[in-house]
């Protein structure tokens, strides 16, 4: 029965909290949507998860308006609680990906209101990947969040690093900060500090640089109902099976592959650079798309499968961006928006190649990986080898178009991944 529930506001952050819990000794699913967990049509859901000490619930929330995001965030903390579920993380971007109006603080506030807690903590830190909190502030790597890439994000361009300041305009609840000197006082001293009243009603960004910081946080938050934060947090977790074994790749070397890549960040970009010279590639042409979408896609597809006849070992790229100039910005007079073109082309395409015999698909992005998903309708993942920290291959039932395929999947967060991944990653599905 699992007893840990987390929501993730996004298909890549699921799979990277997934990951890291799966390392840390949970065996975990990754549901796709609340009704995945406990739907009205199947009374015997529970049961399914008798096997699960962990479940992760994506959604594709981060850029939902914010009623959508925090009705389906409330969906899914209720079918978790329906399954066993009694301690709840919510898993946002270790970049805090958001905007003034949220979603972050609106969902917090409101999964706090649903357990019937009255604070927890706010901890995007992911050291494994560059993320730290120091003096309430985010950085990447050397760089202030706002300093880094993130600021030209197409779809939530982070321009504060000020955690606590980005947080409070988004939230109904008093932000408060605790500095790293008190998390290396040690879990007795930080819990001393969570209990204080100063924090009794708040949302505290705690300060956390390393692995063993966040270790510190954990241990000192273990009986609180509901923390939040990226999935550098679960470093601190310790689940009931350490020695679990990950899920097997469904797909055999020389199985038909393909790389979808929507991401617009710097890591996808320089991976996309790498790719260029070394696999077959399109990158999708919005004109053509917005003209004859069918017949854009047809084209696509048409490429990838006659690269697959030509050499089956070398996966195609289809890509969104090379250089920050291919981002659009602005939409034409009575076009839907880019983004949304570019997640839809790829879906698309997604569920043409499956059904054209695609058994391992890399997608890059977290908006993307949430078009590609539902569009393939998987229900559940289960997280197979890693590919890199926060990445991994998850195999998955799907369904484009009615038969069932079990393929391997690997969801990219935009900014993760060394730059020869698109290449690389498929020597890890043994
Ligand atoms: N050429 C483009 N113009 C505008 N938006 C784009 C373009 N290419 C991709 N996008 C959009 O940018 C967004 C990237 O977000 P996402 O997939 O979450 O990547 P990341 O993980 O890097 O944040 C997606 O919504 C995608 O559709
Ligand atoms: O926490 C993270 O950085 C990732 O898990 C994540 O949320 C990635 O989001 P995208 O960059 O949009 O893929």
């Amino acid at each position: 029965m699992p007893t840990l529930g987390a929501i993730a506001d996004d298909f890549t952050g699921a799979t990277d909290l997934a990951t890291m819990l799966v390392a840390r000794g949970f065996r975990t699913v990754v549901a796709v949507g609340a009704d995945a967990v406990a739907s009205p049509a199947e009374p015997d859901a529970p049961d399914r998860w008798a096997d699960a000490d962990a479940v992760v619930v994506a959604l594709k929330s981060r850029t939902a308006p914010v009623a959508q995001a925090v009705q389906e965030s409330r969906r899914a903390l209720r079918a978790l609680r329906a399954i066993g579920c009694r301690r709840f993380y919510f898993k946002y971007c270790s970049t805090f990906d958001s905007t003034p109006r949220g979603n972050i603080g609106p969902v917090t506030d409101a999964l706090l209101a649903e357990t019937g807690e009255r604070r927890t903590v706010v901890v995007p830190s992911f050291p494994a990947t560059g993320r730290t909190v120091y003096r309430g502030r985010l950085f990447v790597h050397d760089d202030l969040l706002d300093e880094s890439p993130m600021r030209h994000h197409p779809l939530t361009p982070m321009l504060d690093s000020r955690v606590d300041r980005l947080l409070r305009p988004q939230t109904d609840h008093p932000v408060t900060r605790v500095g790293l000197d008190t998390v290396r006082a040690g879990a007795d001293r930080l819990r001393a500090e969570l209990d204080d009243e100063a924090h009794a009603d708040a949302l505290v960004v705690v300060d956390a640089v390393d692995d063993e910081d966040l270790r510190t946080v954990a241990a000192a938050t273990e009986d609180f109902g509901l923390v939040t934060g990226a999935a550098g947090l679960a470093a601190g977790l310790t689940g009931p099976h350490p020695d679990q074994a990950r899920a097997r790749a469904a797909s055999r070397p020389g199985d038909p592959g393909v790389v979808l890549a929507g991401s617009a960040s710097a890591a996808t970009r320089a991976q996309v650079a790498h790719a260029l010279v070394r696999l077959p590639h399109r990158r999708l042409d919005l004109t053509l798309l917005r003209g004859d979408f069918g017949a854009a896609v047809a084209g696509l597809t048409a490429f990838v499968r006659d690269q697959w006849a030509h050499d089956p070992a070398r996966p195609p790229l289809i890509y969104a961006v090379a250089t920050p100039e291919d981002v659009e910005t602005d939409t034409p007079a009575g076009a839907e928006p880019p983004s949304v073109l570019v997640e839809r082309a790829l879906a698309a395409c997604a569920r043409e190649l499956v059904d054209a015999g695609a058994r391992r698909l890399l997608v890059a992005g977290g908006e993307t990986s949430g078009a590609v998903v539902t569009a393939l309708r998987a229900r559940t993942l289960a997280v197979g080898a890693p590919i890199a920290p926060g990445v991994a291959w998850a195999r998955t039932e799907v369904r484009p178009s009615g038969a069932a395929h079990t393929v391997d999947l690997a969801l990219k967060s935009g900014n993760f991944g060394g730059t020869d991944i698109f290449t690389q990653a498929w020597e890890q599905l043994v």
